[in-house]
């Protein structure tokens, strides 16, 4: 995957772009007679600590649901993991994604091989402890801060920021030559564009606030692997579609999730949210093609 990288102190033109049913809908398939577990996607996950052990089960559960037809687990939290999800491959290196970084410091991330994954050519995506480690990526990368670790890469990479969101998400893409997610109640997903580009920036619209709460990120990196897994993006534009789609059906999941059992939305938790997604793949397969 050809890498581009911007002027981090240009100030881009972007375009924002809403991004919809129909959108991830070209970009999902359904399972067919000639798959296998291994043709369907196999998502690898080093994430979870002693400290944050949960986190590693909350995104081994969105990359199953989200399709992938194997979930490998290296990591601290193995035994939650397996008690859990049973299916789970703790073994192998093989993969078409990774995942890592969520429920950990920099330091667990390194020590689970951040940036051994980073120089390679299997997509990664980077959550929290591993977000710091990305600098210029060689692997195609799909970075996932929220507002606060944004801010945090943006100063460490020393690239200033507007405060517009969309401009910054742009600018941090194309200086770091990673596609990244600024996850809010707005979420932006950008991929790296040439400096004289005007750049794209997809948008969707988180379906209902009760999704801010604890471990949903977590669930949505394993879902994001997990789309790419599936999907095997043969460029950034193609890796941020993978993305934006995952935002798409962590929302719709967090929607139907709140309003089970009621029509005023209720509370939920995160693995709530991980338990709706295949619901809201199988609106996306038949709801694009309307
Ligand atoms: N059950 C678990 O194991 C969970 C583990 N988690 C892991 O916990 C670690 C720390 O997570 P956090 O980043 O939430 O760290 P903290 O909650 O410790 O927050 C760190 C800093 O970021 C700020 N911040 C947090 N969320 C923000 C937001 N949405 N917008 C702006 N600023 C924000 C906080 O105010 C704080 O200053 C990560 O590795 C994460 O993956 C969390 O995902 C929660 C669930
Ligand atoms: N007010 C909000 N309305 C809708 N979605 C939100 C809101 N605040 C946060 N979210 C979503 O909740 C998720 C929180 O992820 P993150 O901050 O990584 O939490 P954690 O680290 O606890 O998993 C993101 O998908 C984000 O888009």
């Amino acid at each position: 995957m050809a890498q581009t990288h911007g002027d981090a102190h240009a100030t881009p033109s972007v375009r924002v772009v809403p991004f919809g049913v129909q959108n991830a809908h070209a970009v999902l398939r359904a399972a067919t007679a000639a798959d296998d577990k291994y043709s369907r996607g196999v998502v690898g996950l080093r994430t979870g600590s002693v400290t944050y052990p949960g986190a590693a089960v909350l995104g081994v559960e969105g990359a199953w649901r989200a399709g992938a037809g194997l979930v490998r687990y290296r990591g601290d939290a193995s035994a939650l993991v397996l008690a859990r999800r049973p299916e789970t491959v703790t073994t192998g290196e093989r993969c078409d994604a990774w995942v890592i970084g969520s429920g950990q410091t920099i330091a667990d991330a390194e020590a689970a091989g951040t940036t051994e994954l980073l120089a390679g050519s299997v997509p990664v995506v980077a959550d929290a402890g591993a977000l710091e480690l990305v600098a210029v990526p060689h692997a195609p990368t799909v970075m996932t801060p929220h507002a606060g670790e944004f801010a945090r890469v943006a100063r460490a990479n020393e690239i200033g920021l507007t405060g517009d969101n969309a401009v910054d998400v742009a600018t941090v893409s194309a200086a770091l030559g990673a596609v990244i997610v600024l996850k809010r109640s707005r979420t932006l997903v950008a991929a790296p564009h040439r400096a004289d580009d005007q750049a794209e920036v997809w948008s969707i619209t988180v379906e209902t606030p009760w999704l801010s709460t604890a471990g949903t990120g977590d669930v949505l990196a394993g879902m994001i692997g997990s789309v790419i897994a599936q999907r095997r993006p043969a460029g950034f534009d193609e890796l941020a579609l993978c993305a934006a789609t995952a935002v798409f059906l962590h929302s719709r999941a967090g929607a139907l999730a709140a309003t089970h059992g009621s029509v005023t939305p209720h509370p939920i938790v995160a693995m709530d949210v991980a338990e709706m997604v295949p619901l809201a793949v199988a609106e996306v397969l038949c709801g694009g093609a309307e």
